[in-house]
């Protein structure tokens, strides 16, 4: 083997040419690439163009494979085409001069070019394509072959190097150097290992602007997989309306406001759209959760006393008309339902959402699909009926959700509001732990009850009576009696305040 090619026998050779035309393509910066990367453990170079080659060449001793690179009309061929480009690298000072080996149309044929190479007592590198142009290099003369070709002779170019023509390169017995698309370290290791006898990495280590735009490009698909721009998002509720701005499951910025119950809907619509304003710009898609039902944009209250909502409000519309993008609207449970069904605690899972609090929300998502029902009401586990001695029950709601903590608290003389009873409860008033069981065991049975019409995979509580210390395990130890065909999956939800708008602003993105 020529002594010059056992100086990077094994090794790395660091191809430094930078982007043609960007800030970095001038001889200082080449240089100072090649220096850096020979005192980092490279054990030659690879220069393009006289004025580099020039620079490089007289800051170092190092074993340099040179090339030239032309735009033709007349030719794909691009690798030094012409026996005037390896006269010039030549007296440059290149050790190796590579030229294009590929079987392409050309002004002068690789064994010219070979042949002049040697006249000038240099190495000859053919950057070949396929196994053939190897072999016909080998034939004609080369001193080494590249694998540089691989992948840029027509075609999408691919990501990965093209290990399979190095590996048939390196059984014709003859040096081959890897090169093209090696990205990590791990890449370079196995190219030594499958028998290069070295391995040419330039974009890699010289070109930040590939470097950069693979960061860039793979956030991006993380972003683009979350829906692109941040979405708006909206909540009115009996007490609060929050505005946030959400990407995927993260909720970027919030603001919200106290609903001015006493105004009418058409102020509701105004605040909302001037909390929105903070946000301006931001977004290009809207989605809302609120209390009530939906039905095609039309906002009806289900229990007036929450918020007295007028009959078939155009609550889409009118903040569309005010943000001034569409709208998608949900009701506040079900868009929650949503939410844990994509990034939550049922991911992709089927299943029925419940949120225990000051009443009792739900919502259902089977087989992909949020399930809001013929009238929008479906899932509002909190209006199912309980079945009493003589029929008709109570409300679920207004047995087992805040309003009856408070009223059992008073009846017992805890006083005070859900959270008081588990407070008391915690400190070991039996008292207080009565009236937590008889909502969980209410609660236990209405799950027990939807359970067998719709046996989901999963069902997911919430709220802040549903995720109050211990109450889910209360409602577990019921359902654990039932028998195993029938025994519900019970989990805790995992997008805390924010589901609703988190599940709102993806059925804005994607719709159900
Ligand atoms: C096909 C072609 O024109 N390759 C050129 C050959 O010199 C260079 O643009 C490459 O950067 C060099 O081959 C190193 O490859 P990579 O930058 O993928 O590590």
């Amino acid at each position: 083997m020529h002594a010059l090619l056992r100086r990077f026998a094994s090794s790395l050779v660091v191809s430094c040419q930078p982007v043609p035309g960007g800030p970095l393509d001038h001889p200082e910066s080449v240089v100072g690439f090649a220096l850096a990367a020979l005192a980092s453990g490279a054990r030659g170079l690879r220069i393009e163009g006289v004025a580099n080659l020039t620079a490089v060449r007289a800051a170092t001793d190092a074993p340099i494979i040179g090339l030239i690179k032309r735009d033709m009309d007349t030719s794909p061929v691009r690798i030094t085409p012409l026996i005037e480009d390896i006269d010039a690298l030549a007296d440059a000072g290149a050790d190796i001069i590579a030229f294009d080996g590929t079987d392409r149309v050309r002004p002068v044929d690789a064994a010219t070019l070979c042949a002049r190479v040697h006249a000038r007592g240099r190495l000859a590198m053919a950057d070949i394509s396929t196994l053939a142009e190897a072999e016909a290099a080998i034939a004609y003369g080369a001193d080494i072959v590249g694998t540089t070709m691989s992948g840029y002779t027509g075609g999408p170019e691919p990501t990965e190097p093209d290990f399979a023509l190095l590996a048939a390169c390196v059984r014709l017995g003859h040096p081959v150097i890897a090169e093209g698309r090696i990205r990590i370290p791990d890449q370079a290791a196995e190219a030594i290992r499958l028998g290069a006898h070295g391995v040419v990495v330039g974009s890699a280590i010289t070109r930040p602007e590939h470097i950069t735009s693979w960061f860039a490009e793979a956030i991006e698909t993380v972003r683009s997989a979350r829906g692109g721009r941040p979405t708006l998002a909206f909540d009115i509720g009996g007490t609060k309306m929050l505005v946030a701005l959400v990407e995927g499951d993260r909720v970027l910025a919030t603001r919200e406001e106290p609903t001015p119950r006493a105004a009418d809907a058409e102020a509701w619509c105004d605040r909302v759209a001037a909390l929105a304003e903070a946000f301006k710009g931001d977004f290009d898609a809207a989605g809302g959760c609120v209390t009530g039902v939906v039905q095609n944009g039309l906002w009806t209250a289900l229990n007036p006393e929450t918020l007295p909502i007028p009959p078939g409000f155009a609550l889409g519309e009118g903040l569309a008309r005010r943000l001034g993008v569409e709208v998608t609207l949900y009701n506040d449970a079900q868009a929650a339902a949503w939410g844990e069904y994509r990034f939550g605690a049922g991911a992709g899972a089927d299943l029925v959402f419940l949120t225990v609090s000051t009443g009792i929300g739900g919502g259902v998502v089977l087989d992909g699909r949020l399930r809001t029902g013929k009238s929008g009401i479906a899932g509002s586990a909190g209006l199912t009926r309980l079945i009493g001695p003589t029929g008709r029950g109570a409300l679920l709601e207004s047995a087992a959700s805040g309003p009856a903590f408070a009223a059992g608290a008073t009846e017992a003389g805890i006083g005070g509001d859900a959270i008081a009873v588990f407070a008391a409860a915690e400190a070991g008033d039996p008292r207080a732990d009565e009236i937590i069981d008889r909502s969980a065991a209410l609660v236990a049975a209405a799950i027990e009850n939807m359970n067998w019409l719709f046996d989901p995979d999963v069902f997911v509580l919430g709220g802040g009576i549903g995720l109050a210390k211990g109450y889910r395990e209360r409602i577990e130890h019921r359902l654990a009696e039932l028998p195993p065909l029938a025994r519900p999956v019970l989990r805790a939800a995992a997008l805390g305040k924010h589901a609703g708008v988190i599940g709102a602003a993806d059925l804005a993105r994607h719709k159900s």
